[in-house]
């Protein structure tokens, strides 16, 4: 989360986007600008709009109005093979981790590599695997089954999966729930990996406060569809502001 490596090349740049689900208002006006280099948090109470907010920026839903542009392209305007295109830079870490349990973790890392780059020889798709298990601290697991492997572990095969196609912009969607605080801790220190070593920006969705904290250079409150001031962690939970108050004091953190 090193400040030095983000440019003022912008990556996402979201404007006035609203969506709302019958009378449900989800997202009432959200402005957020990513550049190149940058993780930002987005925390928020459960319901409050963050898997939808997610899905939107990479297609899966569209947005009543606003405008939402991701490296340069307006995604509700693409066509679908421009916009699977654009999702090929785009790497998502699911809450679940998403793995195939009936694939060996070899087989997982294999599946997006041969399914989108084609052209790739035998021993290009076994470097690459070797290498971004080695990134994530696994590749002692290489043979293993998903069930084998620890939810922690799951969790850092789900980002070498994604990681394995070299991703602009990681979306991690709850990277450290489920998890125990020492684990939590060794997935955060891989979210800052990726950003330094991948040069990726990223959008961090969390009710972990320490996550926020130890992961993203900027960080932001989604609420009643709106978001809180986007500042550094020590800008945004120094405010008065009585639900940011609130959500601090409940996570127990006292360090600030
Ligand atoms: N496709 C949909 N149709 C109707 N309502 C939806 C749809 N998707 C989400 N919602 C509603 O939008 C609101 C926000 O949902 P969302 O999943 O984004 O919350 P969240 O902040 O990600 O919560 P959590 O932290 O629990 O995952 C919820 O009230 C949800 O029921």
């Amino acid at each position: 989360m090193k400040d030095k490596t983000i440019d003022n090349e912008i990556v996402i740049d979201i404007k006035d986007l609203k969506k709302s689900f019958d009378t449900l208002k989800v997202l009432d006006g959200i402005d957020l600008t990513l550049y190149r280099g940058e993780n930002v948090a987005v925390l928020g109470r459960s319901g409050t709009g963050k898997s939808v907010l997610i899905k939107i920026i990479s297609g899966l839903l569209k947005p009543d109005s606003g405008t939402v542009k991701v490296l340069g392209q307006e995604i509700d305007k693409l066509s679908l093979e421009a916009l699977q295109e654009l999702r090929m830079k785009i790497g998502f870490s699911f809450q679940n981790s998403a793995l195939y349990d009936s694939m060996s973790v070899r087989a997982n890392l294999e599946f997006p590599l041969v399914r989108n780059k084609r052209d790739l020889s035998k021993s290009e798709v076994n470097n690459a695997i070797e290498e971004v298990l080695h990134e994530v601290g696994l590749s002692q697991t290489i043979n293993q089954m998903p069930s084998e492997l620890s939810g922690g572990q799951r969790k850092r095969i789900g980002i070498a999966r994604t990681l394995i196609l070299k991703p602009e912009i990681m979306l991690y969607d709850e990277p450290t729930s489920g998890l125990d605080p020492i684990t939590s801790i060794e997935i955060n220190n891989l979210i800052v990996k990726v950003q330094q070593e991948y040069k990726t920006s990223s959008i961090i969705i969390t009710h972990d406060l320490t996550c926020a904290k130890n992961t993203a250079n900027k960080v932001t409150m989604l609420q009643k569809g709106r978001f809180s001031e986007i500042g550094t962690f020590k800008e945004v939970f120094s405010s008065d502001d009585e639900s940011l108050r609130s959500f601090y004091d409940y996570n127990f953190i006292n360090d600030k």
